[in-house]
């Protein structure tokens, strides 16, 4: 672990990097409460993971580009801090309204990788709702508030994020999972971006794509999560929303065979380019627009 990112706590209390050097709300982040065992409740979720009545999570959908939008809350924490991971910019308005109704606090707009298919919302996330901080890996060379390497957690309230490397689809993929201490969501979610999609994956074939390392990287980084770890990616094609670790392992028809078949299939795919690629790559190389005019909600 080389850094974390903690929401409220003081500075003279945390010696790694924090976003907001503040008063007093050490305690949300120290006191870990240990699990609630049968105690399951339905808010927003797909299954009923323990602590989801502490936090909040949503799966919000782009249509024209199939895109994901996943919302984390901790809204147990007096300012109720949230993120985004991988934002759209056609979906920005949606997403301000919806935060703005469930009292929410934005503070990181976060993406697994640089697009090639649409542009993040991160941009208009930091003109529209002041404060917000966009995060990407180092390893994508784009440029962001924050970029994020191999183990760094990134806090909302008690919640966290652990950053795991899974590049292939890009050089610079990460997959966010969420911890797994005792006051942590369990079962565990990883947001995959598009290195693994349900029953299938990321393309290879530009951006420093590889599938030699998109291989590596899902064996390695993904598939030695917990069975049960909720599989939440960053695009879905054919009408799914959540997958396991153990389905995945069982069932993906690409990550399931070997190596040297995977790679066949990988140069066999014979998709077209997406459409906005031009567009979209320096567009999130800057996070859609890194230092724009703030503005209120
Ligand atoms: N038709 C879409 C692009 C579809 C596409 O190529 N999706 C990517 C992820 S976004 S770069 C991908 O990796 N797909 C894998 C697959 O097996 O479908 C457009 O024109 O934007």
């Amino acid at each position: 672990m080389s850094k974390f990112h903690h929401l409220g706590v003081s500075l003279f209390n945390c010696n790694k990097f924090c976003l907001f050097p503040s008063n007093n709300f050490c305690s949300s982040f120290t006191i870990a409460k240990p699990p609630i065992k049968n105690h399951r409740f339905q808010m927003g979720f797909h299954t009923t993971p323990s602590h989801a009545s502490k936090y909040l999570f949503r799966q919000l959908f782009e249509k024209d580009s199939s895109t994901y939008t996943y919302l984390l809350a901790d809204v147990s924490h007096p300012q109720k801090p949230a993120l985004l991971i991988d934002p759209v910019d056609k979906t920005v308005d949606r997403d301000v309204s919806l935060i703005h109704e469930l009292g929410l606090k934005l503070v990181y707009a976060m993406n697994t990788h640089v697009h090639a298919d649409h542009v993040t919302g991160t941009g208009l996330l930091k003109s529209k709702v002041p404060g917000v901080k966009s995060v990407i890996s180092k390893a994508s060379s784009a440029k962001a508030d924050f970029l994020v390497d191999s183990g760094d957690k990134i806090f909302v309230g008690d919640l966290f994020l652990e950053v795991r490397p899974t590049p292939g689809h890009t050089a610079g993929c990460v997959t966010y999972v969420t911890g797994d201490d005792p006051n942590q969501l369990e079962p565990r979610m990883a947001f995959t971006g598009d290195a693994l999609l349900i029953r299938g994956c990321g393309r290879t074939d530009f951006q420093g794509g590889s599938s030699a390392e998109l291989y590596k990287s899902v064996h390695s980084q993904i598939f030695t999560l917990p069975e049960q770890t909720l599989v939440y990616p960053a695009h879905d094609y054919k009408g799914f929303v959540v997958s396991t670790v153990g389905e995945e392992k069982q069932y993906n028809p690409r990550l399931t065979k070997d190596e040297e078949t995977f790679k066949g299939i990988m140069e066999n795919l014979k998709l077209a380019y997406p459409k906005m690629i031009d567009v979209a790559v320096p567009a999130n190389m800057v996070c859609g627009l890194q230092d724009p005019v703030p503005t209120t909600v």
